[in-house]
């Protein structure tokens, strides 16, 4: 059953138990999965692995960012797990990320969409600021997205602040997926660069990914499908 919406639901729980209890709430035709780093470091593949049991597309938001060799190996575990998108940080450069889009050119049958972080949206221009980047996140944005683009992945990962601009400049094919996204209402929590759904889609984005907004709701079912209502 393929999913018909641009959402992805960040599944940031302890443990296995509390992510599958979320997922048993949701349709796997109406949202996708995200497993990130807490997750998976107390759950381990097997959480995956459930999550696919239950129908759910699963996107592995495990950010790798090592050397070359590393990180393509990483890739490549992953891409057994059968999962439906990887991603790497494109801070790791032109070697790495060739590495990681070589290991799946590499791979006979299904491989997963890798897609590379480009400046988190927690982040404003301060912060990067601090860590020596002293350039606007909308100018360093678009400098790791040409380069994703130039080394082959299948798209970015970055705040829809920046879509409009990246879809202008980027093939229309290349994927824009975009945290950080928050419905007027909802507090911003710990997230910078944020954009409602319905703006995140009008900018440009292709896959909407939503944690604590759906997660944290009392109802997230209800609290997903009044998103959904607002994307038209
Ligand atoms: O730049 C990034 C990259 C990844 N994320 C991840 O997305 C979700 C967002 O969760 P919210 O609760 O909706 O803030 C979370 O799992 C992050 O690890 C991101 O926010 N920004």
């Amino acid at each position: 059953m393929t999913c018909t919406t641009p959402v992805i639901v960040a599944l940031d729980y302890p443990d296995a138990a509390a992510a599958l209890a979320l997922a048993a709430q949701l349709d796997p035709q109406r949202c996708r999965l995200k497993v990130g780093k807490e997750l998976f470091t107390a759950s381990g593949p097997q959480v995956v692995d459930q999550l696919h049991k239950l129908g759910f597309d699963v996107f592995l938001d495990l950010k790798f960012h090592d050397i070359p060799n590393t990180a393509a190996a990483a890739v490549r575990a992953a891409a057994e797990l059968g999962v439906w998108m990887v991603n790497v940080h494109a801070s790791g450069g032109r070697r790495m990320l060739d590495a990681c889009r070589e290991v799946l050119d590499q791979r006979t049958g299904e491989r997963p969409l890798l897609t590379a972080v480009t400046v988190l949206t927690s982040l404003e221009q301060e912060d990067l600021l601090e860590v020596g980047v002293d350039i606007e996140p909308m100018v360093q944005v678009q400098r790791l997205a040409r380069l994703t683009q130039d080394c082959g992945l299948d798209g970015v990962v970055c705040s829809a602040r920046e879509a409009k601009a990246l879809r202008g400049a980027l093939n229309d094919d290349f994927l824009l997926v975009t945290p950080g996204i928050r419905p007027a209402d909802a507090s911003a929590d710990d997230q910078k660069r944020v954009v409602s759904p319905a703006q995140a889609l009008e900018n440009g984005s292709n896959y909407l990914v939503i944690g604590r907004p759906i997660t944290r709701a009392e109802l997230p079912a209800v609290a997903l499908d009044s998103i959904l209502a607002t994307l038209g």
